[in-house]
């Protein structure tokens, strides 16, 4: 049994696995962190290993206090990976999209995969049908447009998500809705024509805490699988037992 934990740059994620199968997923703030997983331990005592991928700002000392109990196993680009890595910069390629990468690469062999993250920020990993990892883009999640609206203005409210009624917002409300929503699918589309213009025989995985709300708005149809992370990451465990 394998507990995996995402940190991310909002809040953290966690999953125990059973070989392929997830048992039970968790959600939970950075401050509840060791109280947490001390709760998921005693319920699933049968871990044997602690899986982390960490954007955030908690390092691997947060979790050493496990380490009487476990395997604990801090993932890094030192690890290995199923893809060759042709970004330019690759130490300061994010852990996360590195494990979304070995995701893709282990569950869909032989054909060009783009994966679209969909959390604080929106993540785009291409890897293509020879297994290397090209790169994509990085740019701001839906609730970070929302609050960089509101936060670098006078005069704009912060806004909870709510679909828009229409690309013509008539109000001060509906048009930030318009924008930030509107704004948001039109970007995800217009990758994802970029890349189908450009690419064939390839597959597109939608993942992150927007994923859902996202894939019912898409013009391309694509299905969300918003534990991606942390299947790869059970995966990408897998892959390093078997490699190293
Ligand atoms: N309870 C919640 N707290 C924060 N974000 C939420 C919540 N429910 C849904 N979301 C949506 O999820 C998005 C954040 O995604 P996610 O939770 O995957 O981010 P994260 O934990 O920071 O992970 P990452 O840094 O890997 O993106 C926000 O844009 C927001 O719209
Ligand atoms: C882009 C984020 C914040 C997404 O979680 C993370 O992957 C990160 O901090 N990346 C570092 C920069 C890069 O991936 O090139
Ligand atoms: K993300």
């Amino acid at each position: 049994m394998i507990l995996t934990v995402d940190v991310g740059n909002t809040r953290i994620k966690a999953a125990v696995f059973e070989g392929g199968s997830v048992l039970e997923n968790f959600i939970f703030e950075k401050n509840e962190l060791e109280k947490k997983i001390k709760k998921i331990l005693e319920k699933y005592q049968k871990c044997s290993d602690l899986v982390v991928a960490s954007v955030g700002n908690i390092e691997k000392q947060s979790f050493l206090t496990f380490e009487k109990q476990l395997n604990v196993h801090f993932l890094t680009h030192e690890d290995v990976f199923p893809f060759t890595n042709k970004y330019a910069t690759p130490k300061t390629l994010g852990i996360d999209r590195m494990v979304l990468a070995a995701g893709a690469t282990l569950k869909f062999p032989g054909q060009n995969r783009l994966v679209i993250d969909a959390g604080t920020c929106i993540t785009y990993d291409f890897i293509d049908e020879k297994d290397n990892y090209l790169g994509g883009a990085i740019s701001p999640g839906l609730r970070l447009r929302y609050e960089s609206l509101h936060n670098y203005t006078a005069r704009l409210p912060l806004l909870a998500l709510e679909s828009p009624d229409s690309y013509i917002g008539d109000s001060t409300k509906q048009a930030i809705h318009s924008g930030v929503v509107n704004g948001f699918v039109y970007e995800i589309d217009g990758f994802i024509d970029e890349y189908r213009a450009n690419f064939s025989n390839f597959i597109i995985i939608l993942t992150g805490g927007d994923a859902d709300f996202l894939a019912k708005r898409l013009k391309n149809t694509i299905f969300a699988n918003s534990n991606f992370l942390l299947e790869s990451l059970n995966q990408t465990f897998q892959y390093k037992i078997d490699n190293d």
